[in-house]
């Protein structure tokens, strides 16, 4: 899967937002996607679920119904329940939805057996938001596609959560599955096999193993390197 020499302008823009974005996904390791606020990780997102259509380039990846794309704004009634939102998934990927909630998850994890029992019943609207976002990705992940975009998965949760959620990803590189998730927090990658490509300024700057970017920036800081990065 790989872009090549994508360019995209929003229509109300007066600038081109991608002036030559090639990168390639590696299918072995969770891809990562990093750049400054409005560099366009969204907006690029967009353009590889096929959302947007980019004026000019070659893009190789599945096509839509083959796509799992969680955004940040994923949404559902603060009035639902937990449960319903396990049911309503399980029947929308045509399986039969049960009433006993440990039939929805996979883990042998005991805490997390216990949040479920506990997510179960609460409204989704009273679910902390790393609460919500472990239970959304812990089931949109059981559906089955060949790629998996996830936009900042982890901002705003706990180590625990960012810990469950980074689980559930591997779980998907396990299976064989293509997995790009965006993030702020770099400190997370210095454990994680991961690909990085860094976006900035209209352009992949980078893309390959963060060991390797920090050694470029000559600094064990990811903060540091992103900041000397993004001031080029
Ligand atoms: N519909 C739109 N029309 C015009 N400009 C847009 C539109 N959507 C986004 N933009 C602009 O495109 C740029 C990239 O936005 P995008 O949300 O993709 O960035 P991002 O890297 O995901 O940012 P963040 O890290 O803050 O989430 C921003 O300058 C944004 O204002």
């Amino acid at each position: 899967m790989k872009a090549e020499q994508i360019i995209y302008k929003y229509k109300q823009a007066k600038k081109v937002l991608f002036e030559d974005v090639s990168f390639r996904l590696h299918p072995d390791k969770i891809n990562v996607l990093v750049g400054p606020n409005g560099a366009g990780k969204t907006t690029l997102f967009d353009c590889i679920s096929g959302i947007l259509r980019p004026q000019a380039g070659n893009m190789v990846f599945p096509r839509m119904d083959d796509i799992l794309y969680v955004t940040q704004s994923v949404f559902f009634s603060p009035e639902l329940k937990g449960k319903d939102f396990l049911k309503f998934i399980k029947r929308i990927g045509n399986q039969p939805a049960s009433s006993q909630p440990l039939d929805y998850m996979k883990s042998e994890d005991e805490r997390e057996k216990e949040l479920l029992l506990k997510l179960w019943d609460l409204k989704i609207g009273k679910m902390s938001v790393g609460e919500r976002k472990w239970l959304f990705i812990m089931m949109l992940t059981q559906i089955e596609r060949e790629l998996y975009l996830l936009d900042e998965p982890t901002s705003g949760v706990d180590p625990t959560s960012r810990k469950r959620i980074f689980n559930l990803v591997n779980h998907l590189v396990a299976r064989k599955k293509t997995v790009v998730i965006s993030t702020h927090q770099l400190n997370e990658l210095l454990h994680l096999d991961c690909h990085m490509i860094f976006l900035h300024k209209g352009k992949i700057r980078y893309e390959g193993n963060i060991d390797k970017w920090l050694e470029m920036h000559d600094t064990d800081d990811p903060d540091h390197a992103f900041d000397l990065a993004t001031s080029l």
